[in-house]
């Protein structure tokens, strides 16, 4: 165990008050989280209800039946409910009190008020009630700024549909996803600044006008104070004219929708051909967002929370969900690493944050560049998504930032928008382990026989439907690719395609994407239990593992990246194969260990073990612009089977 939650910080968190609350309501001895999260699954439907009396959720209508179907093949949760989600994150924060802090690389910082943004929101909304209706899309191509938050929620407040990509998407990535989604309204920044570079995105977006005939205007953020011709445009209009122009001290009117109306279009970032939108709605994903920052993060009014994120990830979506706490949501744009990553640390010394989200990625290059640390008296839990966080990196976080902070490792993606496993303020971390599996989650991992196991690994699926499932994917009139996406594989459960192991004490370890396991001998292995092994070798800045077919089988290929002036000689061969086979198996022993200059990532951190896997096998890969840098697949191709 590397750390554990003091009496008080069990005593004082929102989950123990929900489960002494939850065992009042029902006369129930739930004594841990164990208890409460076999109650969760148990009683789904009590569950949930008592979430929505416990946190007070604005809907109306009858929380009964809580479903109507068991099963996955219709989404019927609380089909007598009308909701709306920006009524929700906007209802809880006091006027005076800061919804978003916005930090910019460039120092550049705005702080908003709940007051403000009401406001705000409000003078938005009016302007848009002019372009769209209910049912409308809404997309933004903007950074992590204020004005797509209040997008989001202006969009939302008329029960209108919000989609974003972050603006390193190119044109043909942003046709690909607005494209299929059909967007009313584009909001979108005429440019922005990373790494210290500005990048104009005038031209980009004067083609995306002509090219998106579904786009009836375009409202311009020009949030640097750059400059702009909006005579390059025949639809736009500008974001801070609008909202000049539309200030009132009117209440935002918010249209109530049914529980299952649209809320988000996320996008699938597979390389296998156009992304798949997948639509969420706005009553799950509001009802997980609140169970998953209230009572699994202990976000409170009091509390800030930073994740750092793009728009066009997923944890973006996530972290609008701090907003129903009534405390802050820190928003951070820009290059975490600029000036340096010590300052990226300052801001959340200097803000007070009590919540910090990052990747596996971004620790280790933290780790990499032997940043330094001071003390951080708020910090009391960091998370980490993107990808398994290995157990050293734990060790990392413990030994050098901070000793008394929850280190939860969260995951789940944007197919729920939200996670399966996460951070839990009453439970022990334990070195290389999720804490838990999500409330209302019915978490396990299954070995071949489809029985549910612990201690070995198996695939994670999720057995009962839970609220935040998508309510459907855009152009599958006949559900074949929702269904091919979660349920084909298992018949009644959802498949989430990771290849997992529950622990005997209740946590989860991931060992990679199930369709990137390695096959070498029909046994599976995870691409995690190799990374575990080469990422803490000091010559090793990066690597990928793939399946390469040869002859009926599969063997394990390496791919380094090496740090600068470091070879890759026959001694440090041996070495790597010595320490896989010593610590996993020898079956886990790559046949070949290549150099590389580059590893292929998804615009959302993620190791693109598949594109790679594809390129060996001869398959084409398609969907290059998820990635944030394709050219790095190249060199790939001389490694072919
Ligand atoms: C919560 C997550 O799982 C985020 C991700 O990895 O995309």
């Amino acid at each position: 165990m590397l750390w554990s939650p003091s009496a008080k910080r069990v005593e004082s968190s929102q989950l123990s008050a929900f489960m002494k609350a939850l065992n009042t309501e029902f006369n129930l001895n739930l004594k841990n989280y164990a208890d409460l999260h076999a109650f969760s699954v148990g009683k789904k439907d009590l569950f949930w209800k008592f979430l929505i009396s416990y946190f007070g959720v604005a809907y109306e209508g009858s929380l009964d039946p809580a479903l109507l179907e068991e099963g996955f093949e219709n989404y019927t949760w609380f089909s007598n409910v009308k909701i709306n989600s920006a009524e929700n994150l906007l209802k809880n924060g006091k006027a005076d009190a800061v919804a978003l802090n916005f930090q910019h690389e460039s120092k550049r910082t705005r702080k908003i008020t709940y007051k403000e943004l009401r406001t705000e929101v409000k003078a938005l909304q009016t302007y848009l009630k002019s372009v769209m209706k209910k049912g409308d899309v809404l997309a933004a191509y903007m950074p992590n700024i204020p004005e797509t938050a209040i997008s989001m929620l202006a969009a939302s407040s008329m029960g209108g549909v919000f989609t974003s990509t972050s603006c390193d998407f190119g044109i043909e990535g942003v046709l690909d996803r607005f494209g299929q989604s059909e967007p009313k309204v584009l909001v979108a920044a005429v440019g922005y600044e990373y790494g210290e570079k500005y990048f104009d995105l005038q031209e980009k977006l004067a083609e995306i006008e002509k090219r998106i005939p579904s786009l009836e205007k375009i409202i311009l953020v020009d949030f640097l104070g750059r400059g702009y011709e909006l005579s390059k445009f025949s639809k736009a209009v500008d974001y801070k004219e609008i909202i000049a122009k539309n200030m009132s001290d009117d209440k935002i009117e918010f249209t109530r929708v049914p529980f299952a109306h649209p809320q988000y279009i996320m996008y699938s970032s597979g390389t296998t051909g156009k992304p798949k939108c997948i639509v969420h709605s706005q009553g799950g994903t509001l009802l997980q967002l609140i169970k998953e920052m209230g009572l699994h993060c202990d976000m409170t009014a009091e509390k800030k929370i930073l994740y750092f994120t793009t728009c066009g990830w997923m944890m973006w979506n996530w972290l609008m969900g701090g907003l129903y706490s009534g405390g802050t949501v820190v928003l951070y744009e820009g290059s975490p690493a600029t000036p340096s990553p010590e300052y990226f640390f300052n801001v959340i010394e200097r803000e007070g944050v009590n919540i910090f989200g990052t990747s596996p990625k971004f620790l280790k290059a933290l780790e990499d560049t032997h940043a330094k640390f001071k003390d951080y008296p708020t910090l009391e839990t960091i998370l980490s998504t993107g990808s398994p966080l290995l157990p050293e990196q734990y060790d990392f976080v413990y030994n050098n930032i901070k000793k008394d902070v929850l280190l939860g490792s969260i995951s789940g993606g944007t197919d729920i928008v939200s996670c399966f496993m996460l951070a839990c303020p009453i439970l022990p971390v334990y070195r290389g382990e999720i804490q838990c599996r999500g409330l209302g989650m019915d978490v396990k991992a299954l070995d071949e026989n489809g029985k549910s196991v612990v201690g070995v690994e198996g695939e994670l699926v999720c057995a009962q439907t839970f609220p935040s499932r998508p309510i459907y994917f855009l152009n599958d009139a006949n559900k074949e690719k929702i269904k091919a996406a979660y349920f084909d594989q298992i018949p009644g459960v959802w498949t989430h395609g990771d290849f997992v192991k529950v622990t005997e004490h209740g946590g989860v370890i991931v060992y990679g994407r199930s369709d990137a396991t390695l096959n070498p001998g029909g046994v599976r292995i995870g691409t995690a239990e190799i990374y575990r092994q080469t990422e803490g070798l000091a010559f090793i800045l990066d690597s990928l593992c793939v399946g390469r077919p040869v002859e009926g089988d599969v063997e394990v290929v390496l791919f380094v990246k090496l740090k600068a002036n470091e070879e890759l000689t026959l001694e440090r061969k041996k070495q790597i194969k010595d320490l896989i086979k010593k610590n996993t198996t020898p079956r886990h022993v790559p046949r070949e260990i290549y150099v590389v200059k580059d590893i292929p990532y998804t615009r959302s951190g993620k190791k693109v073990e598949l594109a790679v896997a594809r390129v060996l096998a001869k398959k084409p890969v398609t969907n290059l612009e998820a990635l944030t840098n394709p050219e790095s697949l190249e060199e790939y191709y001389q490694y072919q089977a």
